[in-house]
């Protein structure tokens, strides 16, 4: 023999409370819910009849309760006993089980969150299809009596009376139920009072008007707490959805969490309500109302389903166009924003291809081209061959521009990521780091004669800079007016601090620090003379080996303040005696 479950409501009335509704709070917005949905039912059946709910709260009742009536279309007895006695039973989905469009509520649970904040509930209702009034009275230990009582009402209709339970008191009073009651239903289609006050307002706040700058401007205030950079309206009739969008003028963190502001056919789910945009703009928020969407059991969030992911792939669209339209007629503006955004919008970049696609096309990053984009940039130049240090990129741009290279600057946060990312998604000649050796490689050697006319400069110069742990190298190359450029080899550079570190510390260190570094063998810096400079020539004609020296020393600090890397006590040692000696020299002739 088949036997039907037993349900302990007071069991299913604490895994509401805890575990479902954030706060018992959300009974009014059901209570409104079911009005609204029997108001919407009884326009099916009765079109243009009356559309109101008034609530009353307790200090209008005089006994503590708060009552709720509509001119929804009612239930008669048999709808009682099958629609409310039964947890889960709704009249709002079809025959095969789908949720109904026209209607809010969809689970059949939404009454019993009123247990949350009342011992009893007690209904009273007349149905448009005929028949008695009826009264349904329930206690929350889950005892439940219908009575046919024709006396009961006269209107069609119904009225929810909540009795409350000891220290749930307040939540039936006057400010506590209009202030909820606004803030879930102030955008309902029919009329809600309470006591004598409209409640309600007829128009969508983002509708559009002469004034909707102004009106959307303080509306993001009120809501957001931000004045808003641009506000975008927003409209996907396809979805039923309109709205607007409200982008930060502030730079967010682009970890935080999304908060939107998101009615469901005009009742509200939330003001912090995730996943309507695509994570990568996370400086965005919204409100919106959508027809299409579907709230979560809870109804404090949406229901992932292929509506939402194509609704936020639509505004991912719109947010992206107007980023590209921006740049494009208002570039002073979008530098601004920028300026805000940009290191939010590259981090997220590097998990999200979508937005790497944006800041390729939109982030300008510093070139040997000037300021350009990177899909400019790759236009031009095919690959990018980018450096990961900004000093770096200071002391080769020169170089790599006369030379005709296309040179990117990727030395601030996230940008060598980025092109490492680059090269993942669209292969390795996409981008590449070039290393200040290469450029070297590029340099041609200085014609025989030109060198052997060096060479005893070059043999003094090198017994300059052996001091310097430097090996001077002769090679032609463009800017003329560049005398000379240091390239240093990370690795032995690193060598070198380590056996510097290690001859100042204690032994335990020293040979920590020993371990670390390999044994070198040749000078981890190289001062490549440009033997096209006037100043390097005439260092070949120099008779006075003092002055030879201290030209050569010179040219080593000046390439070394050139490529902005820090001074060691001997680098400053360095500057200090060839700049102050060539002075003296210069003053005393
Ligand atoms: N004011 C009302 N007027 C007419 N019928 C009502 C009213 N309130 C509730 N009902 C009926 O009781 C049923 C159960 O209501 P309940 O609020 O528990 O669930 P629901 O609204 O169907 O779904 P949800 O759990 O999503 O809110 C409804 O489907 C509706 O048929």
């Amino acid at each position: 023999m088949s036997r039907s479950f037993g349900v302990d409501l007071r069991g299913i009335i604490e895994l509401l409370s805890q575990h479902l509704y954030s706060s018992p709070r959300v009974y009014i917005r059901e209570l409104l819910q079911n009005a609204m949905d029997a108001i919407t039912a009884r326009d099916g059946v009765q079109p243009g009849g009356p559309a109101w709910i008034a609530i009353e709260p307790a200090e209008r009742t005089g006994d503590g309760t708060l009552r709720i009536s509509d001119s929804g279309v009612g239930l008669t007895e048999d709808e009682v006993h099958t629609l409310l006695s039964t947890l889960g039973r709704t009249s709002k989905r079809d025959e095969l089980g789908f949720a109904r469009q026209d209607f809010l509520g969809q689970f059949g649970v939404g009454l019993l969150s009123c247990f949350l904040v009342a011992d009893e509930i007690r209904l009273v209702s007349r149905s448009a299809k005929g028949g008695p009034a009826v009264r349904w009275t329930a206690d929350a230990s889950g005892t439940y009596e219908v009575v046919a009582d024709e006396s009961a009402r006269a209107q069609v209709g119904t009225t929810v009376t909540l009795v409350p339970r000891k220290d749930a008191e307040h939540w039936l009073q006057h400010d506590m139920v209009a202030a909820l009651a606004r803030e879930f239903g102030e955008l309902l289609p029919v009329d809600v009072r309470i006591g004598d006050s409209l409640l309600t307002q007829p128009a969508l706040p983002w509708e559009r008007g002469t004034d909707f700058t102004e009106r959307m401007t303080a509306y993001c205030e009120r809501t957001f707490g931000f004045r808003p950079f641009e506000i975008l309206p927003l409209d996907i009739p396809a979805a039923g959805l309109t709205g607007a969008a409200f982008v930060m003028p502030d730079a967010a963190h682009p970890g935080a969490r999304q908060a939107h502001r998101i009615y469901l056919k005009r009742m509200l789910v939330g003001d912090s309500v995730e996943g309507l945009l695509p994570d990568w703009a996370y400086f965005v928020r919204c409100a919106v109302n959508s027809s299409a969407l579907r709230p979560t059991a809870s109804r404090e969030s949406l229901y992932q389903d292929e509506t939402l992911l194509a609704i936020r792939d639509e505004l991912g669209t719109v947010l992206k166009d107007w980023l590209v339209r921006l740049g494009a007629t208002e570039p002073e503006r979008a530098a601004a924003l920028l300026a805000k955004h940009q290191l939010g919008m590259k981090s997220v970049a590097l998990v999200d291809d979508e937005l790497l696609r944006l800041v390729e096309h939109w982030l300008p990053f510093e070139t040997t081209d000037g300021n350009v984009t990177l899909r400019q940039f790759r236009r031009r130049h095919n690959t990018i061959l980018f450096t990961s240090d900004v000093d770096e990129f200071r002391q080769l741009a020169p170089v790599a521009q006369a030379q005709g290279l296309g040179l990117l600057n990727a030395g601030y946060a996230y940008d060598a990521e980025l092109m490492r990312r680059l090269t993942e998604v669209d292969g390795s000649a996409a981008t590449r780091r070039v290393m200040p050796s290469e450029l070297f490689a590029t340099m041609d050697r200085p014609d025989p004669v030109v060198e052997a006319q060096l060479r005893s400069s070059l043999k003094l110069a090198q017994e300059v800079l052996d001091r310097h742990d430097c090996e001077a190298v002769p090679r032609e190359f463009d800017p003329v007016s560049l005398p000379a450029l240091l390239i240093t080899d990370a690795d032995r550079e690193r060598q070198r601090d380590t056996a510097e570190i290690g001859s100042q510390s204690d032994p335990l260190w020293a040979e920590l620090l020993g371990q670390l570094a390999e044994p070198t063998s040749s000078a981890s810096q190289q001062l490549v003379l440009n033997t096209r400079n006037p100043l390097v020539q005439r260092l070949s004609e120099l008779g006075d080996k003092t002055l030879a020296e201290l030209t050569v020393e010179s040219l080593y600090v000046h390439a070394l303040l050139q490529s902005r890397r820090p001074m060691r006590p001997k680098d400053t040692a360095a500057l200090n005696r060839s700049f102050l000696d060539l002075l003296d020299r210069a003053v005393r002739r």
